[in-house]
């Protein structure tokens, strides 16, 4: 069950970005700051060709982690890895991808980052101070995906937040560009919600946090509408 869903605001800023872009290179720079690997990462890399097939977007950054910090997060060698398993899929149509995606990364359509700091114990908001190369590279994007459990974790600074307190406050300052995090509920911090609504979650079911049912898409503009 989806509890916030911004998605609208996500698909506006993307169709508007895509009405001013030139007619040369229509579509925004989207930046996905990846999660786990495995499926979840083929999944990633199907959003992002969606996203250039259907013109929304003309570049894709990903961004992986150094090192496996949480195990299953997705590095260099699993991405690589990730897009020869694609290319020799005994399937013609997921082969044909995999050649596709490989081309991306070639043309340089798709690039693909990883930074030290993904895997330092650092909130986002000390971004700007800690790892200013890196801020700067995502103020470069047009809309930053942040997938899953852990980033929504970093975003808010794992802190008890009151539930209803807004997506923007727990940021503090985290605004390279706007962003959205996609995540399933996995450990005990949630803001956004409306009045109520966590305490009316807690009573009926309470592993709610936890329990991976629930899941939130949340966007956070620094440019006001
Ligand atoms: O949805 P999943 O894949 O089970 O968990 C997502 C995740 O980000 O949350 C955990 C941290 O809270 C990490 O172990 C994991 O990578």
């Amino acid at each position: 069950m989806i509890l916030v869903d911004d998605s609208r605001l996500v698909w506006s800023m993307l169709m508007n970005s895509r009405a001013a872009g030139s007619p040369v290179k229509p579509g925004a720079r989207v930046d996905i700051v990846l999660d786990n690997a495995g499926f979840e990462l083929v999944t990633d890399l199907v959003l992002a060709d969606f996203l250039l097939a259907s013109k929304l977007a003309s570049e894709i950054h990903f961004h992986g982690k150094c090192i496996p910090w949480f195990v299953s997060d997705t590095t260099r060698k699993d991405f690589e890895w990730t897009m020869r398993q694609v290319q020799s899929a005994n399937h013609k149509w997921m082969s044909k991808c995999g050649f596709q995606w490989q081309g991306y990364m070639k043309q340089g359509t798709w690039v693909y980052h990883d930074h030290p700091f993904w895997t330092l114990p650092h909130e986002f908001c000390d971004m700007s101070k800690d790892a200013p190369d890196l801020y700067a590279k995502l103020q470069k994007s047009d809309l930053i995906f942040f997938k899953g459990d852990l980033n929504y974790r970093k975003l808010t600074g794992d802190r008890r937040w009151d539930y209803t307190v807004s997506f923007d406050k727990v940021l503090r300052g985290f605004q390279p560009a706007p962003l959205c995090s996609l995540r399933t509920l996995k450990a005990d911090v949630q803001v956004g919600l409306r009045p109520g609504q966590g305490e009316k979650l807690a009573a009926t079911d309470p592993d709610w946090m936890t329990s991976g049912k629930y899941a939130v898409i949340q966007f956070s503009s620094p440019y006001k509408e």
